[in-house]
């Protein structure tokens, strides 16, 4: 059945005539409706944001004034009243003609638009209009594993229902991207996935619309009735606080007016508010995984109803940091086995141990790759410079000199400026303030609300420069980032693929300049063969470093060159023999079904 919904009734109604009464738009209140007015409501109604320039705070460059605040609203938990009236475990959808309500009909609370703070760009016509398809058009895809659907070229090719397709249009998509034309028919066919595509080339519509349209189509068990547990249809896991609310935005927008409730926990905010959301329903939720076990161990989640497990920079989550919490989450608790639900890994890197770990979570699956794995895109012009430790920041403050000199009509771009400790970001931070460039920055030692805060300084462009170590670097999209700095390399190239992968997104351009000296020999090599394989002039400095310092960068080693293919770690003879994963390097990490992994004590991790 496709799904066919109301569309622009009531709610688009009340939403224009709450617009015209409103005043400036940073103070809009969410709509209350009448019957709830005078109660205590779970998610106080706060500005959605407040813009720095509204406080008369606009971009200073260059003078030494404090740009140091941040300003804006704390984030509101759970994206404001979009609640579903459902009761517990959300909605209970079954297939053709049983009415999914749709959110906020009859008792329900009104279902915010969640497109009514999309602005459009400063950009040219053809920028706002997303993707620059010509950038995709010749990019190798490779796919592997049993009877893989084929491809589509339209998402009219695709049954995705008429809601859903509606929401397609709001959001500007015309067609779909590489990874979406493979990845979405292969999962609308129930098959599990390991998918790699690059950075920014649309990975998460990719995930969530086979989710939502699942949801809406398929016939679903009657959810229990147990009071205070929800059971969601679908769990999204990610690795960061900040990718969570902002797949939980997205995925709330591909849903909008559908009746599929979404909702996201994460750690650092307030767990009773996530805790009144989940009570009102959830269809999709999206979390990270400290966050989630404590909602498990107090019982305020069940998995038992899970039929889709997407596990977003899937790499990340298999990795030490993480596999012990996500082998509780799918293995230990109630969560359907593979087979039984439908599982989707995505990533724009997969290091071959990582994959052999993957496919304890995988029924099986088709191998989807877009682009090499782990390479970067050939939008980003990348540069390295050799910069002496005690030169970098004089260096990086003549690079963000000279950019504004060239700002043409104003039009500033954002620069991510990433640096390896929580300690050195403070530091930086501070310099370049008190010197004049308005920084703001991110890391794990800032409490939630300053995170926020400061990324949304950051996007807004009241602080353009934001100072981050690794809790940025995947998945973010911002989508005016023009520069990536590594001011310190990082020590694996698939975390660098990831840092340089906030710009250049969605088929724009972008620069990414790394500092190289030599505290990171390790890297000489693999960053010399990544930037070859994106066409990138390899200066000749570092390829002489690469041929006289030991292959490093950590665990995705490259030994093949500039060829394509051949990545699906189960054409591999090593596989199932569990222990040469990069030829002999010490191996042991990650062996499949280990548990008890983590980072030793002492080692610092920048993540969540
Ligand atoms: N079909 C499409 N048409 C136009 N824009 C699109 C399309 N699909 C996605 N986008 C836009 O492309 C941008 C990047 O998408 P997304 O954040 O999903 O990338 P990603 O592949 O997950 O990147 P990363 O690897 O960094 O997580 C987003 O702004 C998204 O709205």
């Amino acid at each position: 059945m496709s799904a066919t919904m109301r569309t622009a009734t009531w709610a688009d109604s009340a939403d224009n005539a709450a617009n015209a009464s409103s005043t400036a738009r940073p103070v809009k209140p969410a709509y209350v409706p009448p019957h709830l007015r005078n109660r205590s409501m779970a998610a106080p109604a706060e500005p959605p944001s407040l813009v720095a320039n509204d406080r008369g705070l606009g971009n200073n460059w260059g003078s030494s004034s404090n740009f140091k605040q941040d300003f804006g609203a704390g984030r509101q938990v759970g994206g404001g009243y979009g609640g579903g009236g459902g009761g517990f475990g959300g909605f209970n959808r079954g297939g053709a003609g049983n009415g999914r309500e749709r959110v906020g009909g009859g008792g329900g609370r009104r279902e915010a638009n969640p497109f009514e703070n999309d602005v459009d760009e400063p950009f040219t016509e053809q920028e706002n209009t997303g993707i620059n398809f010509d950038a995709y058009d010749d990019i190798p895809v490779e796919t592997s594993g049993e009877n893989v659907p084929p491809p589509v070229n339209t998402f009219a090719e695709i049954d995705l229902g008429d809601a859903l397709n509606q929401n397609i249009k709001r959001c500007k998509y015309v067609k779909p991207t590489p990874v979406q034309r493979y990845a979405i028919p292969i999962s609308l066919a129930g098959r599990d996935l390991m998918a790699c595509a690059q950075t920014g080339s649309g990975k998460t519509a990719a995930f969530c619309f086979p989710i939502i349209s699942g949801i809406l189509t398929e016939q679903y068990a009657q959810r229990p009735r147990v009071a205070r547990t929800a059971y969601p249809l679908a769990l999204i896991l990610s690795p960061t606080r900040e990718l969570s609310c902002q797949i939980h935005d997205e995925a709330k927008k591909f849903s909008y007016q559908t009746g599929v409730k979404v909702v996201v926990a994460y750690g650092g905010a307030p767990i009773t508010q996530q805790l009144r959301e989940l009570e009102r329903g959830v269809d999709i939720l999206v979390a990270t995984p400290g966050r989630l076990v404590d909602l498990l161990e107090r019982a305020r989640v069940s998995l038992q109803m899970i039929r889709y497990l997407a596990l977003d920079e899937a790499d990340r989550m298999l990795d030490m940091g993480f596999e012990p919490q996500i082998r509780k989450i799918v293995e230990q608790m109630d969560m359907p086995p593979p087979g039984m639900r439908q599982t989707l890994l995505f990533s724009a890197t997969f290091p071959k141990e990582i994959q052999r770990l993957a496919s304890d979570f995988l029924a099986s699956y088709i191998f989807l790759a877009v682009g090499r794995v782990g390479s970067s895109t050939d939008l980003i012009a990348q540069r390295v410079e050799y910069v002496l430790e005690s030169d970098k920041r004089s260096h990086l403050m003549d690079l963000l000199h000279a950019q504004r000199e060239n700002d043409v009509n104003g039009k500033q771009g954002l620069t991510l400026v990433f640096v390896e400790t929580k300690k050195g970001a403070d530091a930086l931070e501070h310099c370049l303030c008190v010197n004049g460039f308005p920084a703001t920055c991110i890391h794990g030692d800032r409490t939630q609300q300053e995170r926020e805060q400061a990324l949304r300084s950051f996007k807004t462009g009241n602080t353009p420069i934001l100072v981050a170590t690794d809790v940025a670097a995947r998945g973010l999209d911002i989508p005016r980032v023009a520069h990536v700095v590594n001011f310190d390399l990082p020590n694996d190239i698939d975390d660098y693929v990831h840092r340089i992968g906030r710009t250049g997104r969605a088929g724009k351009m972008g620069l990414a300049t790394a500092f190289f000296n030599d505290s990171n020999l390790s890297m000489a090599k693999p960053l010399a063969d990544l930037m070859q394989e994106a066409n990138q002039e390899v200066p000749a400095w570092l390829t002489r470093y690469a041929a006289r310092t030991p292959y490093g960068g950590g665990r995705n080693k490259r030994t093949g060159g500039a060829r394509f293919g051949g990545r699906d770690v189960r054409k591999e003879s090593s596989y199932n023999k569990g222990n040469d994963y990069y030829g002999g390097n010490g191996g042991g990490y990650g062996v499949p079904a280990s548990y008890g992994g983590g980072y030793g004590q002492g080692v610092t991790s920048a993540w969540d």
